[in-house]
């Protein structure tokens, strides 16, 4: 026999009755025979449900007023509520709401305390008459079905901020795996080998090459860079989200690879500030940076072949970070969703 205890009287529905002349048989003690007439379902002694119940428990959390004597009065009496349905509910005043207890006194195994918080006594009593009548119980389970991992691509021209973009969305996406690209290019001051990149030498990173270990690879102004194979595999055999920092290219052939990936194209406000930025970080000289300005030019061509762009306006990261986050969590609320195979 399941067990309904009705914890605080503030949350539950006994406690917070109001005494206005709706409830005509509520007085300074709570007595059999007005339960009898208003509980839905339930009784003292197995008697009907009656509707007035229902709307009385909903004006009462409406106007909630302290109940420290009724409740009293309702220990006192020591008041074990048979539900008509087999059921009982056991009233106690001193905590917020109702739980259900298994017949061993514990609770239901499966079940989410958590979620019966939310429960007032009016709803629980209710439910139980509804599950009766169904005759099988509400499920705790998600109603929503579990999404697969996403295969996410960051991509834009040189300078716009993929490093930076990624590093903040590291932070706040704990739970997500941000796959560390293996590179020949020299390391750059504050940059930590296995985490902000794999730095490696041209002959190791061409035997990664040779065993088919990189899922993309290329050569980036006279640098290797590519994403080991067996990080990304890894990581969404656990159900990670897996993020990749690729520049467009690369992004292009991890989409023809895997068209299932999510593809992210990020862009300065203008070519100007996107050029401001490049200069500012003042890793390479003029020549070099001109390249990546030419070559920046031709790849925002192709903003049309990524799934959605997102502007990574000067000064404003934080801005940029969110709407990255707003897009992974829409794509986990999709409906078609392929698994991704590598
Ligand atoms: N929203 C922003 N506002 C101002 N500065 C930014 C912003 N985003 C990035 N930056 C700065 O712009 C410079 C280039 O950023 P970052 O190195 O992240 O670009 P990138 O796209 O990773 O470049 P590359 O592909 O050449 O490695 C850095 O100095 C970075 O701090």
């Amino acid at each position: 026999m399941m067990r309904v205890v009705a914890a605080t009287r503030r949350r539950v529905g006994l406690g917070t009755w109001s005494e206005s002349a709706t409830w005509p048989c509520y007085r300074n003690t709570l007595d059999r025979s007005c339960l009898q007439g208003n509980f839905p379902g339930v009784s003292a002694s197995g008697g009907k449900a009656s509707a007035s119940g229902q709307r009385l428990f909903g004006h009462s959390r409406l106007a909630p007023t302290p109940l420290g004597r009724r409740t009293t009065a309702l220990q006192n009496q020591g008041d074990q509520l048979s539900l008509s349905l087999g059921h009982q509910l056991t009233v106690s005043p001193q905590h917020g709401q109702i739980l259900p207890f298994s017949s061993n006194g514990g609770t239901e195994p499966g079940t989410s305390q958590e979620s019966d918080h939310l429960e007032t006594h009016t709803e629980t009593v209710m439910m139980a008459a509804l599950e009766k009548k169904l005759g099988s119980t509400f499920s705790r389970k998600s109603t929503l079905p579990s999404p697969s991992p996403l295969l996410i691509v960051i991509s834009g021209p040189s300078g716009v901020g993929k490093d930076a973009v990624i590093n903040r969305l590291r932070e706040v996406h704990g739970d997500m795996h941000f796959v560390v690209t293996a590179t020949t290019r020299p390391r750059r001051q504050g940059e930590v080998d296995g985490e902000d990149y794999i730095f490696m030498d041209k002959e190791d990173f061409e035997d990664l090459i040779e065993r088919n270990e990189l899922l993309e690879h290329a050569l980036v102004y006279g640098d290797y860079k590519g994403i080991p194979k067996q990080q990304v595999r890894k990581a969404l055999g656990k159900g990670t989200d897996v993020v990749l920092r690729l520049d467009v290219q690369g992004a292009a052939t991890i989409r023809r690879l895997i068209p299932e990936s999510l593809s992210i194209f990020l862009v300065a406000e203008n070519e100007r500030a996107l050029v401001r930025r490049l200069l500012g970080r003042k890793t390479e000289p003029l020549d070099r940076a001109l390249v990546r300005v030419e070559t920046a030019r031709q790849e925002t061509k192709r903003i049309a072949e990524f799934d959605y762009v997102v502007e990574n306006p000067s000064g404003k990261l934080e801005d940029t970070v969110r709407k990255i986050s707003s897009i992974i969590e829409a794509e986990k609320l999709r409906m078609q969703q392929k698994a991704i195979r590598i």
